[in-house]
């Protein structure tokens, strides 16, 4: 089980120095849709160039011009694109092909997908690396959670790894790991805790005993 850390309500300097308080701790930086709507993917280039001994992910949700997105993204240092699993199989086709071209992987995010069964299934099929159920910050605050949809895709994915992410604590981290996800996506569960680097060292110590 890996541990990735989302930096979603940062600058760029801001997020390379919340990964240089933990990095030790984690395995891949992710890059958030607000980041890079912001920032732009020259907050991919300096965190990769800044951490190169750290995966890095793109969060660009991409929804359409699957293998043009795949490939700015990579041009600019990303190791893993992410590509929404609502879209059309030929996005994530295109993008799945470039990925492969350029030696990176894709992540597909199920966000408001309703039926997760059937699409993690379809999706498995396109050769995509993860599948990750998320519940994003707006249903967060109506309370809901993916854990359910993890146990979904456990049972029905068979060829890419699998991910959850969204409002994920130290608090119901050990729930998640019973699930045994191959990756799980934080981030205000560190960003926002006042004593980070303990936080995310605690997250790992559960990771590696689960
Ligand atoms: O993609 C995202 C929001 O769309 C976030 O990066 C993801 O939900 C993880 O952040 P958090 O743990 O704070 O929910």
């Amino acid at each position: 089980m890996k541990l990735q850390l989302a930096l979603d309500l940062v600058n760029i300097e801001e997020a390379k120095q919340v990964v240089n308080e933990v990095q030790a701790y984690i395995d891949i930086i992710e890059i958030g849709t607000p980041v890079v709507i912001n920032e732009g993917l020259r907050a991919v280039k300096e965190l990769k160039e800044a951490f190169p001994s750290l995966l890095v992910l793109a969060d660009l949700k991409i929804m359409d011009a699957g293998a043009y997105e795949v490939m700015k993204a990579s041009e600019a240092g990303a190791d893993i694109i992410t590509v929404l699993g609502a879209t059309d199989d030929a996005t994530i086709q295109g993008a799945v092909a470039e990925a492969k071209k350029q030696g990176k992987s894709i992540l597909v995010d199920m966000i408001n997908v309703k039926n997760i069964a059937q699409r993690a299934r379809e999706i498995d099929a396109l050769g995509v690396d993860y599948i990750c159920v998320h519940t994003g910050y707006d249903l967060q605050a109506a309370g809901q959670s993916s854990f359910e949809d993890l146990k979904i895709i456990k049972a029905v994915v068979k060829n890419a790894k699998t991910a959850i992410a969204g409002g994920i604590k130290l608090a119901t981290l050990p729930e998640v790991i019973q699930a045994k996800p191959d990756l799980i996506i934080v981030g205000g569960g560190i960003t926002g805790q006042a004593d980070k680097p303990a936080t995310a060292a605690e997250m790992r110590k559960l990771i590696a005993a689960g």
